[in-house]
């Protein structure tokens, strides 16, 4: 298992948020973390970061990232916050840059393969545009792009993204989730990704784990976790799923 996690626990503020937590994401496939608001989804991902401190055990590439330096796990994984703190008045490709700092030495200069790597990265996010912009004067769709585009820059083996799609229009969930999903099938990324759209989470997550009150509630393949009984349990929504052509639920609101 490229990422695997086991009987994690982690308290905030003295209050348990996640309980006993398991996760087994294999090398080359894509998990995607749902569940209500405020269930840990995403203190489950900065744990698996080595960011807070947790009881358990935390696996990533074989690596618990906890014990790394910063530039370390820079190679290793890559984060897409959901609220990043963004460098006032920085350049759209100066923020994608960051990125290469893993692999930049100390005090020397980024390379041109580097800005390579930058620039071909907005491109495929449809930004090379927006290179010069300063990342205060984007839209938060624009801006989210960017941070992902950071993330890609890093070209990790794993990927870690916090709600990537939600600021973007269906068109830009839809390029996002498809570069990811490319990425994916030719580098052999390891993704895993909260995400609220349960529809787009069952189209392009190999396995969904459902948290909930901080425990897991359900994991499997979407069909099997995308019921209408646990979306109407944990997420208090009356739904209609409906099986896609591929098999893939699909999912829609349902009016009392
Ligand atoms: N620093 C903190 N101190 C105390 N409690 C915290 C802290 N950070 C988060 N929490 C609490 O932990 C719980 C889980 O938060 P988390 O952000 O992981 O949820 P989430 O599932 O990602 O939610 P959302 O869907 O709303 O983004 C919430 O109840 C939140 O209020």
């Amino acid at each position: 298992m490229t990422v695997a996690v086991r009987g994690l626990d982690v308290a905030l503020g003295g209050r348990p948020v996640l309980r006993k937590v398991s996760l087994d994401v294999p090398a080359g496939s894509w998990t995607a973390i749902i569940g209500p608001n405020g269930a840990g989804k995403s203190t489950l991902l900065r744990a698996v970061l080595g960011l807070l401190p947790s009881d358990g055990e935390i696996s990533v590439a074989g690596a618990d990232l906890g014990r790394l330096k910063p530039r370390q796990r820079a190679k290793v994984v890559a984060y897409a916050p959901q609220n990043p703190n963004l460098p006032v008045g920085m350049s759209v490709f100066d923020y994608t840059l960051l990125g290469r700092s893993p692999y930049i030495p100390h005090l020397g200069r980024e390379s041109a393969r580097d800005r390579a790597v930058a620039a071909e990265v907005l491109d495929r996010l449809d930004l090379a545009g927006l290179a010069g912009r300063p990342m205060n004067q984007l839209s938060g769709g624009e801006r989210q792009r960017v941070v992902l585009a950071r993330a890609l820059a890093q070209q990790t083996s794993v990927l870690l993204l916090d709600e990537p799609t939600t600021a973007l229009d269906i068109g830009h969930q839809q390029q996002v989730m498809e570069l990811v999903d490319q990425l994916r099938l030719s580098d052999e990324l390891t993704v895993v990704t909260t995400i609220h759209d349960l529809t787009l989470a069952g189209q392009y997550a190999d396995d969904l784990v459902l948290l909930s009150g901080g425990r897991v509630a359900a994991a499997g393949p979407p069909a099997e976790v995308l019921t209408r009984e646990a979306i109407e349990e944990h997420f208090d929504a009356r739904v209609r799923v409906l099986p896609g052509p591929d098999g893939r639920p699909l999912l829609s609101l349902e009016r009392p």
